[in-house]
């Protein structure tokens, strides 16, 4: 075996290393979207990178046309999301741990599993260009990828899922090693579902995490721009300001801000607290943690629309300025404080008198967005659950003291895990017991949408899935300030 990543030197990745007489590794060609899916698989492992950030930038400078981008994507999602699945493949086939494989070696591997067991390229193909990658980026390992990719190809990808079903240890095992979850993460999800009676929905929910996602768009409300009034575009499912679109970046990069690529469950949430209640004139909004500013566009538009006064909130400087950005196509002025959610100045935030309606949109561990984030899901721990947990108690006491009385607050999540939805907010409603008072969450958010959501669980709150709704996995809970003193909040409450 080649060595590690670190002595894979640059002659070498120049191709001027050989293997066993065959041409220098330069002259070898490799497709250029298959070196670019290599790239960003490499700087995910080495340098934390985002796919989804990364891509399109590596995309453009490798200058690939249509085709060859969509191919790039598909390799480098693909790979990403079924690592954990492609890796006891190819433990099998190697006979070996793949702890025990060079990691850039791993890397080709897993690109060639993907080629072999999902996608309709010829296995000729796949097997000559991997093995020509494994040749430029590691010279000695050649012979073992192209070892370990035909044993791969002389069985079919039903086979290779029973061969790897067979080695797990109870159901939550099998399910971890064929749809490609951490175990910890499949154990959630099915507490999650198992929370709302739903239990037995959670293969389709981990197999909808291994899709591609569609793009949604919203359209911002009260900007002039109607979606029967642009050509290819149609209203979404269920959001009331969603649209789907032949060619949805077009349609946003057209719009002047005003229609953004965003997902239907985060316009849902977002509308949830517009739309709670009827808006009197001059009420104050705060979007507490706002950063990088999808909902804080949607609730600029609605605030601009019913006469209220949006003011936004991030604590991370760069993330702030991606909230000024993505209210660039709203004509209405939002102050973006940079600023701890959980240290609230409100005379500083020009709300002495609190605010009538807070969106805590709050960090979370994102297990609702796995899809999208392909590689989000090996980089989690269970021990991120217990800190985020603390810091979204911490900010929700914040956003109840900042709450004028009556006020609402949507407490929303991007994540399913019991302990960052039901957990988080059973504990604060226990420390802001008698001065808050739950909204029946369904209603509102049923009473919004275009089609009837299939909603399971408690009235009280909201909890949206991509296999049943086709969004991302959003928690929604409306929560009203009881029209008391909060100075009677017991002291965790202060
Ligand atoms: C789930 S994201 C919000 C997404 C946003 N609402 C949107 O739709 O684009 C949570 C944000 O909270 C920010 N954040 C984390 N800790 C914070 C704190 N203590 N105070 C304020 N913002 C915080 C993060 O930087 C991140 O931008």
């Amino acid at each position: 075996m080649s060595g590690s990543s670190t002595d894979r030197g640059a002659g070498r990745r120049d191709g001027r290393g050989r293997s066993g007489g065959s041409r220098p590794a330069s002259e070898e060609r490799i497709s250029p979207a298959r070196l670019v899916a290599f790239e960003v698989l490499e700087a995910v492992r080495d340098d934390e990178a985002y796919a989804n950030l990364l891509l399109p930038s590596r995309i453009r400078r490798a200058g690939l046309d249509r085709a060859d981008a969509a191919f790039a994507t598909e390799l480098t999602y693909g790979t990403l999301r079924m690592q954990g699945y492609y890796d006891e493949v190819v433990a099998i086939a190697a006979g070996r741990p793949t702890s025990a494989i060079d990691r850039a070696v791993l890397d080709v591997l897993r690109l060639g599993t993907h080629q072999l067991l999902a996608t309709r390229v010829p296995t000729h193909a796949a097997v000559y260009e991997q093995v020509a990658l494994a040749r430029r980026v590691a010279p000695k390992a050649a012979g073992f990828a192209n070892a370990v990719l035909r044993t791969i190809s002389r069985s079919s990808a039903e086979a290779w899922r029973e061969l790897v079903a067979e080695g797990a240890k109870g159901e939550d095992d099998r399910l971890a090693r064929l749809e490609s979850h951490p175990r910890w993460i499949v154990r959630a999800l099915r507490t999650a579902l198992a929370h709302e009676g739903r239990g037995d929905e959670l293969t389709r929910l981990l197999e909808a995490d291994n899709a591609s996602p569609r793009v949604n768009l919203a359209v911002l409300p009260g900007l002039g721009v109607e979606v029967s009034g642009i050509p290819g575009l149609e209203s979404d499912r269920y959001s009331p300001i969603g649209a789907v679109a032949d060619d949805p970046i077009g349609a946003a990069e057209a719009s002047s801000g005003r229609i953004r690529v965003q997902d239907e469950g985060s316009q849902l949430a977002a509308l949830a607290l517009t739309r709670a209640a009827p808006v009197r004139a001059g009420e104050r909004w705060l979007d507490l943690c706002a950063g990088p500013g999808g909902k804080t566009a949607v609730l600029a538009a609605e605030a601009r629309t019913s006469g209220a006064v949006l003011t936004a909130n991030e604590m991370v400087p760069a993330r702030a300025e991606l909230v000024r950005k993505a209210l660039a196509g709203v004509p209405t002025s939002v102050d973006v404080h940079v600023g701890d959610g959980r240290e609230l100045h409100l005379d500083a935030l020009g709300a002495p008198d609190g605010f009538d309606r807070i969106l805590l949109d709050a960090p979370c561990t994102g297990l609702g967005a796995l899809r999208r984030r392909p590689e989000a899901r090996w980089r989690k721990s269970p021990s991120d659950v217990a800190d985020l947990t603390r810091l979204q108690g911490e900010l929700f006491d914040a956003a109840v003291r900042a709450l004028a009385p009556g006020g609402i607050l949507a407490y929303v999540t991007c994540s399913p895990h019991t302990a960052e939805t039901h957990g988080s907010l059973a504990a604060a409603l226990e420390r802001w017991e008698g001065l808050v008072d739950q909204l029946d969450t369904h209603a509102v958010v049923q009473g919004l949408s275009r089609h009837p959501l299939d909603l399971a669980g408690d009235a009280e709150t909201v909890q949206l899935w991509p296999h049943r709704h086709g969004t991302d996995a959003m928690f929604i809970a409306l929560v009203r300030r009881i029209e008391a003193d909060a100075t009677d909040a017991p002291d965790a409450a202060r």
